[in-house]
Protein backbone atom coordinates (compact mmCIF):
# COMPACT_ATOMS: atom_id res chain seq x y z
CA UNK A 1 0.00 0.00 0.00
CA UNK A 2 1.40 3.27 -1.06
CA UNK A 3 1.06 6.06 -3.32
CA UNK A 4 2.84 7.72 -6.22
CA UNK A 5 4.91 11.65 -5.17
CA UNK A 6 6.17 13.60 -7.75
CA UNK A 7 6.61 10.38 -9.85
CA UNK A 8 8.11 8.30 -7.25
CA UNK A 9 6.73 5.36 -5.51
CA UNK A 10 6.27 6.09 -1.57
CA UNK A 11 5.28 2.99 0.64
CA UNK A 12 2.54 4.23 3.18
CA UNK A 13 -0.16 3.20 4.49
CA UNK A 14 -3.36 5.27 4.95
CA UNK A 15 -3.28 8.90 6.72
CA UNK A 16 -6.21 8.72 9.48
CA UNK A 17 -3.90 10.42 11.87
CA UNK A 18 -5.05 13.94 10.90
CA UNK A 19 -8.99 13.15 10.59
CA UNK A 20 -9.82 11.75 14.30
CA UNK A 21 -8.81 7.99 13.05
CA UNK A 22 -11.48 8.33 10.15
CA UNK A 23 -10.57 7.29 6.57
CA UNK A 24 -11.00 10.06 3.89
CA UNK A 25 -10.98 8.72 0.14
CA UNK A 26 -9.22 11.05 -2.36
CA UNK A 27 -10.35 12.33 -5.19
CA UNK A 28 -9.51 10.77 -8.73
CA UNK A 29 -6.81 11.72 -10.98
CA UNK A 30 -7.59 11.89 -14.07
CA UNK A 31 -11.45 12.75 -14.88
CA UNK A 32 -11.38 13.10 -18.94
CA UNK A 33 -14.65 11.21 -20.44
CA UNK A 34 -14.56 9.03 -23.67
CA UNK A 35 -17.60 10.44 -26.06
CA UNK A 36 -19.17 9.69 -29.24
CA UNK A 37 -17.48 12.59 -31.16
CA UNK A 38 -14.95 13.12 -28.83
CA UNK A 39 -15.67 16.21 -27.36
CA UNK A 40 -14.77 16.95 -23.96
CA UNK A 41 -17.08 15.09 -21.29
CA UNK A 42 -18.68 17.04 -18.37
CA UNK A 43 -14.78 16.85 -16.81
CA UNK A 44 -11.58 16.97 -18.40
CA UNK A 45 -10.41 17.65 -21.96
CA UNK A 46 -11.40 16.59 -25.59
CA UNK A 47 -9.87 14.21 -27.70
CA UNK A 48 -11.45 10.46 -26.00
CA UNK A 49 -13.97 9.42 -29.14
CA UNK A 50 -15.96 6.45 -28.68
CA UNK A 51 -13.72 3.78 -31.00
CA UNK A 52 -13.26 -0.10 -30.85
CA UNK A 53 -10.17 -1.31 -29.95
CA UNK A 54 -8.89 1.86 -28.82
CA UNK A 55 -9.21 1.85 -25.09
CA UNK A 56 -8.16 -0.74 -22.49
CA UNK A 57 -9.34 -0.70 -18.92
CA UNK A 58 -7.26 -2.16 -16.01
CA UNK A 59 -8.61 -4.10 -13.36
CA UNK A 60 -8.67 -5.73 -9.94
CA UNK A 61 -11.16 -8.52 -9.22
CA UNK A 62 -10.99 -7.56 -5.84
CA UNK A 63 -12.32 -4.44 -6.40
CA UNK A 64 -15.84 -2.83 -5.86
CA UNK A 65 -15.10 -0.03 -7.72
CA UNK A 66 -13.56 -1.95 -10.64
CA UNK A 67 -16.43 -4.28 -10.46
CA UNK A 68 -18.80 -1.42 -11.70
CA UNK A 69 -16.95 -1.14 -14.81
CA UNK A 70 -16.30 -4.94 -15.06
CA UNK A 71 -20.51 -5.76 -14.99
CA UNK A 72 -20.92 -2.54 -17.86
CA UNK A 73 -18.09 -4.07 -19.71
CA UNK A 74 -20.04 -7.32 -19.85
CA UNK A 75 -23.47 -5.54 -20.26
CA UNK A 76 -22.90 -3.75 -22.85
CA UNK A 77 -20.96 -6.30 -24.95
CA UNK A 78 -17.75 -4.42 -24.57
CA UNK A 79 -15.41 -7.36 -24.26
CA UNK A 80 -14.09 -7.42 -27.41
CA UNK A 81 -14.02 -4.02 -28.38
CA UNK A 82 -12.26 -3.07 -24.80
CA UNK A 83 -9.40 -5.11 -24.10
CA UNK A 84 -8.45 -5.65 -20.02
CA UNK A 85 -5.46 -6.45 -17.42
CA UNK A 86 -6.42 -7.84 -14.42
CA UNK A 87 -3.98 -7.31 -11.26
CA UNK A 88 -2.74 -9.98 -8.54
CA UNK A 89 -5.01 -9.62 -5.80
CA UNK A 90 -2.34 -9.01 -2.68
CA UNK A 91 -1.67 -5.07 -2.73
CA UNK A 92 1.29 -4.65 -0.72
CA UNK A 93 4.39 -2.55 -0.11
CA UNK A 94 5.01 -1.88 -4.12
CA UNK A 95 1.24 -1.57 -4.00
CA UNK A 96 -1.24 -3.62 -7.61
CA UNK A 97 1.30 -5.69 -8.90
CA UNK A 98 1.02 -8.42 -12.30
CA UNK A 99 2.63 -11.48 -10.40
CA UNK A 100 1.73 -14.43 -11.67
CA UNK A 101 -1.63 -16.06 -10.57
CA UNK A 102 -4.49 -17.49 -11.43
CA UNK A 103 -6.98 -15.31 -12.70
CA UNK A 104 -4.06 -12.15 -13.38
CA UNK A 105 -4.38 -11.24 -16.96
CA UNK A 106 -0.67 -9.18 -17.54
CA UNK A 107 -0.50 -5.61 -19.00
CA UNK A 108 0.17 -6.31 -22.60
CA UNK A 109 0.24 -2.45 -23.20
CA UNK A 110 3.61 -1.31 -21.55
CA UNK A 111 4.43 -4.74 -19.96
CA UNK A 112 4.19 -3.32 -16.68
CA UNK A 113 5.11 -5.81 -13.35
CA UNK A 114 3.66 -2.76 -10.97
CA UNK A 115 0.25 -0.52 -11.86
CA UNK A 116 2.50 2.15 -11.09
CA UNK A 117 4.21 1.97 -13.79
CA UNK A 118 0.94 2.76 -15.65
CA UNK A 119 0.36 5.90 -13.92
CA UNK A 120 4.12 7.17 -14.50
CA UNK A 121 3.59 6.08 -17.88
CA UNK A 122 0.79 8.48 -18.52
CA UNK A 123 2.16 11.09 -16.14
CA UNK A 124 5.95 10.94 -15.13
CA UNK A 125 5.85 13.33 -12.00
CA UNK A 126 2.09 11.59 -11.21
CA UNK A 127 1.50 12.35 -7.89
CA UNK A 128 -1.80 10.30 -5.66
CA UNK A 129 -2.79 7.04 -5.18
CA UNK A 130 -2.28 4.20 -7.44
CA UNK A 131 -6.09 3.10 -7.68
CA UNK A 132 -8.24 0.61 -9.90
CA UNK A 133 -10.06 0.97 -12.13
CA UNK A 134 -7.88 2.58 -14.65
CA UNK A 135 -9.85 3.75 -18.74
CA UNK A 136 -6.27 3.52 -20.57
CA UNK A 137 -5.95 5.46 -24.39
CA UNK A 138 -4.01 3.20 -26.67
CA UNK A 139 -3.87 5.84 -29.10
CA UNK A 140 -2.62 9.06 -27.22
CA UNK A 141 -0.77 6.78 -24.50
CA UNK A 142 -2.67 8.35 -21.96
CA UNK A 143 -4.97 7.63 -18.98
CA UNK A 144 -8.68 8.74 -19.56
CA UNK A 145 -10.37 8.12 -16.47
CA UNK A 146 -9.48 6.48 -12.81
CA UNK A 147 -12.80 7.24 -11.10
CA UNK A 148 -15.07 4.46 -11.49
CA UNK A 149 -18.26 6.34 -11.68
CA UNK A 150 -17.68 7.97 -14.70
CA UNK A 151 -15.90 4.87 -16.49
CA UNK A 152 -19.24 3.15 -16.22
CA UNK A 153 -21.65 6.57 -17.62
CA UNK A 154 -19.11 6.66 -20.61
CA UNK A 155 -19.67 2.61 -21.27
CA UNK A 156 -23.57 3.11 -20.38
CA UNK A 157 -23.99 4.95 -23.73
CA UNK A 158 -20.77 6.32 -25.36
CA UNK A 159 -19.83 2.94 -27.64
CA UNK A 160 -23.60 2.20 -28.97
CA UNK A 161 -23.31 3.51 -32.12
CA UNK A 162 -19.78 1.33 -32.30
CA UNK A 163 -21.36 -1.85 -31.91
CA UNK A 164 -22.29 -1.88 -28.32
CA UNK A 165 -25.28 -4.17 -26.97
CA UNK A 166 -28.04 -1.88 -26.65
CA UNK A 167 -29.61 -1.13 -22.95
CA UNK A 168 -29.65 2.25 -20.63
CA UNK A 169 -29.24 2.21 -16.86
CA UNK A 170 -29.24 5.49 -16.91
CA UNK A 171 -33.08 6.67 -18.28
CA UNK A 172 -33.01 10.57 -18.33
CA UNK A 173 -36.16 10.29 -16.72
CA UNK A 174 -34.45 8.72 -13.73
CA UNK A 175 -31.46 11.05 -13.42
CA UNK A 176 -32.10 12.74 -10.88
CA UNK A 177 -33.49 10.11 -8.47
CA UNK A 178 -30.13 7.77 -9.32
CA UNK A 179 -28.30 10.41 -8.48
CA UNK A 180 -29.61 11.05 -4.65
CA UNK A 181 -30.00 7.45 -4.21
CA UNK A 182 -26.16 6.76 -5.38
CA UNK A 183 -24.63 9.65 -2.87
CA UNK A 184 -26.37 8.30 0.11
CA UNK A 185 -25.24 4.87 -1.01
CA UNK A 186 -21.78 5.84 -1.47
CA UNK A 187 -21.38 7.57 1.51
CA UNK A 188 -22.87 5.27 3.81
CA UNK A 189 -22.81 2.06 1.97
CA UNK A 190 -19.80 1.88 -0.45
CA UNK A 191 -17.93 3.64 1.13
CA UNK A 192 -19.25 3.24 4.51
CA UNK A 193 -17.58 -0.40 4.67
CA UNK A 194 -13.92 1.36 3.98
CA UNK A 195 -15.08 3.68 6.69
CA UNK A 196 -15.96 1.50 9.29
CA UNK A 197 -13.10 -1.11 8.17
CA UNK A 198 -10.11 1.41 8.11
CA UNK A 199 -11.11 3.70 10.95
CA UNK A 200 -8.56 3.81 13.63
CA UNK A 201 -10.58 5.03 16.60
CA UNK A 202 -13.21 3.02 18.20
CA UNK A 203 -15.57 6.58 17.44
CA UNK A 204 -14.95 6.65 13.96
CA UNK A 205 -15.59 2.98 14.02
CA UNK A 206 -18.70 3.26 15.52
CA UNK A 207 -20.20 6.42 13.80
CA UNK A 208 -19.50 4.52 10.22
CA UNK A 209 -20.78 1.14 11.35
CA UNK A 210 -23.92 2.62 12.87
CA UNK A 211 -24.55 4.75 9.69
CA UNK A 212 -23.62 1.90 7.42
CA UNK A 213 -26.42 -0.29 8.94
CA UNK A 214 -29.48 1.99 9.64
CA UNK A 215 -28.65 2.78 5.70
CA UNK A 216 -28.97 -1.49 4.81
CA UNK A 217 -32.10 -1.36 6.94
CA UNK A 218 -33.61 1.48 4.89
CA UNK A 219 -32.38 0.01 1.75
CA UNK A 220 -34.12 -3.29 3.23
CA UNK A 221 -37.42 -1.29 3.67
CA UNK A 222 -37.13 0.26 0.23
CA UNK A 223 -36.84 -3.62 -1.92
CA UNK A 224 -40.05 -4.27 0.26
CA UNK A 225 -42.66 -3.81 -2.49
CA UNK A 226 -40.11 -2.75 -5.41
CA UNK A 227 -37.68 -4.96 -7.21
CA UNK A 228 -35.17 -2.58 -7.79
CA UNK A 229 -33.87 0.49 -6.10
CA UNK A 230 -35.70 2.71 -9.13
CA UNK A 231 -39.26 0.78 -9.30
CA UNK A 232 -39.28 -2.07 -11.79
CA UNK A 233 -35.90 -1.73 -14.17
CA UNK A 234 -32.43 -2.68 -13.21
CA UNK A 235 -30.42 1.12 -13.55
CA UNK A 236 -26.84 2.11 -12.51
CA UNK A 237 -27.77 2.07 -8.91
CA UNK A 238 -27.90 -1.08 -8.48
CA UNK A 239 -24.91 -2.04 -9.78
CA UNK A 240 -22.99 0.37 -7.74
CA UNK A 241 -25.17 -1.02 -4.46
CA UNK A 242 -24.31 -4.81 -5.58
CA UNK A 243 -20.65 -4.69 -5.79
CA UNK A 244 -20.54 -3.95 -1.82
CA UNK A 245 -23.11 -6.34 -0.90
CA UNK A 246 -22.02 -9.29 -2.98
CA UNK A 247 -18.76 -8.67 -1.00
CA UNK A 248 -20.38 -8.02 2.59
CA UNK A 249 -21.11 -11.47 3.96
CA UNK A 250 -17.75 -12.76 2.58
CA UNK A 251 -15.48 -9.99 3.73
CA UNK A 252 -17.38 -7.02 5.36
CA UNK A 253 -18.84 -8.56 8.13
CA UNK A 254 -15.37 -10.13 9.19
CA UNK A 255 -12.68 -7.84 8.37
CA UNK A 256 -13.97 -4.76 8.31
CA UNK A 257 -16.01 -5.78 11.49
CA UNK A 258 -19.64 -4.50 9.60
CA UNK A 259 -20.46 -7.55 11.53
CA UNK A 260 -24.16 -5.93 12.98
CA UNK A 261 -25.74 -7.91 10.63
CA UNK A 262 -25.65 -10.30 7.78
CA UNK A 263 -26.87 -9.83 4.03
CA UNK A 264 -28.70 -12.93 4.62
CA UNK A 265 -30.43 -11.73 7.57
CA UNK A 266 -31.96 -9.09 5.23
CA UNK A 267 -34.93 -10.87 3.72
CA UNK A 268 -35.31 -8.32 0.83
CA UNK A 269 -31.76 -7.48 0.30
CA UNK A 270 -30.53 -10.74 0.40
CA UNK A 271 -33.21 -11.83 -2.92
CA UNK A 272 -32.05 -8.64 -4.45
CA UNK A 273 -28.73 -9.68 -4.47
CA UNK A 274 -29.17 -12.80 -5.81
CA UNK A 275 -31.53 -10.94 -8.21
CA UNK A 276 -28.93 -9.14 -9.77
CA UNK A 277 -26.49 -12.20 -9.50
CA UNK A 278 -28.21 -13.68 -11.47
CA UNK A 279 -28.55 -11.65 -14.51
CA UNK A 280 -27.04 -13.31 -17.37
CA UNK A 281 -23.27 -12.04 -17.47
CA UNK A 282 -22.57 -10.98 -13.68
CA UNK A 283 -21.55 -14.06 -12.20
CA UNK A 284 -18.49 -14.05 -14.95
CA UNK A 285 -17.19 -10.66 -12.97
CA UNK A 286 -17.06 -12.17 -9.61
CA UNK A 287 -13.75 -13.78 -8.32
CA UNK A 288 -14.18 -14.84 -4.86
CA UNK A 289 -11.09 -15.83 -4.48
CA UNK A 290 -9.42 -12.67 -5.44
CA UNK A 291 -11.94 -11.01 -3.19
CA UNK A 292 -11.13 -12.49 -0.27
CA UNK A 293 -7.28 -12.89 -0.69
CA UNK A 294 -6.88 -9.26 -1.49
CA UNK A 295 -8.76 -7.92 1.65
CA UNK A 296 -7.58 -10.63 4.00
CA UNK A 297 -3.86 -10.31 2.71
CA UNK A 298 -3.10 -6.52 2.09
CA UNK A 299 -4.04 -5.06 4.89
CA UNK A 300 -1.44 -6.30 7.46
CA UNK A 301 -2.47 -3.39 10.18
CA UNK A 302 -6.11 -4.90 10.02
CA UNK A 303 -5.41 -8.74 9.64
CA UNK A 304 -1.79 -8.97 10.38
CA UNK A 305 -1.51 -13.15 10.08
CA UNK A 306 -2.87 -12.70 6.05
CA UNK A 307 -4.92 -15.71 7.12
CA UNK A 308 -7.73 -16.42 4.67
CA UNK A 309 -11.09 -17.41 6.11
CA UNK A 310 -12.40 -20.62 4.13
CA UNK A 311 -15.89 -19.47 4.81
CA UNK A 312 -18.50 -18.31 4.79
CA UNK A 313 -20.72 -20.63 2.11
CA UNK A 314 -23.08 -18.64 0.38
CA UNK A 315 -25.76 -19.75 -2.43
CA UNK A 316 -25.70 -17.08 -4.44
CA UNK A 317 -27.86 -19.45 -7.17
CA UNK A 318 -30.40 -19.99 -4.58
CA UNK A 319 -34.09 -18.78 -6.32
CA UNK A 320 -34.83 -14.94 -5.61
CA UNK A 321 -38.46 -14.87 -5.81
CA UNK A 322 -38.31 -11.32 -6.74
CA UNK A 323 -39.97 -11.79 -10.13
CA UNK A 324 -42.96 -10.69 -8.83
CA UNK A 325 -42.11 -7.32 -7.85
N1 LIG B 1 -12.53 6.75 -6.86
C1 LIG B 1 -12.01 5.52 -7.26
C2 LIG B 1 -11.61 4.66 -6.10
C3 LIG B 1 -11.01 3.38 -6.54
C4 LIG B 1 -10.28 2.66 -5.38
O1 LIG B 1 -10.18 3.17 -4.25
N2 LIG B 1 -9.73 1.46 -5.67
C5 LIG B 1 -8.99 0.73 -4.66
C6 LIG B 1 -9.20 -0.75 -4.77
S1 LIG B 1 -10.76 -1.29 -4.16
C7 LIG B 1 -7.51 0.93 -4.87
O2 LIG B 1 -7.00 0.70 -5.94
N3 LIG B 1 -6.82 1.36 -3.80
C8 LIG B 1 -5.41 1.54 -3.80
C9 LIG B 1 -4.99 2.63 -2.85
O3 LIG B 1 -5.85 3.33 -2.31
O4 LIG B 1 -3.78 2.79 -2.69
C10 LIG B 1 -13.05 4.86 -8.15
O5 LIG B 1 -14.19 4.65 -7.72
O6 LIG B 1 -12.71 4.57 -9.27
Amino acid sequence: MGLLVDGQWQDKWYDTASSGGRFEREDAGFRNWVTVDGSAGPTGESGFKAEANRYHLYVSLACPWANRTTIFRKLKGLEDMISISVVHPFMGGKGWTFAEEQGVIADPLINASYLYEVYTAAKSDYTGRVTVPILWDKKTNSIVSNESSEIIRMFNSAFDEVGAVAGDFLPADSLVEIDEINAFVYDAINNGVYKAGFASTQAAYTEAVVALFAALDMIEARLADQRYLIGSTITEADWRLFTTLVRFDAVYVGHFKCNIRRIIDYPNLWGYLRDLYQVPGVRDTINMDHIKAHYYTSHATINPTAIVPVGPVIDFDEPHERAHL
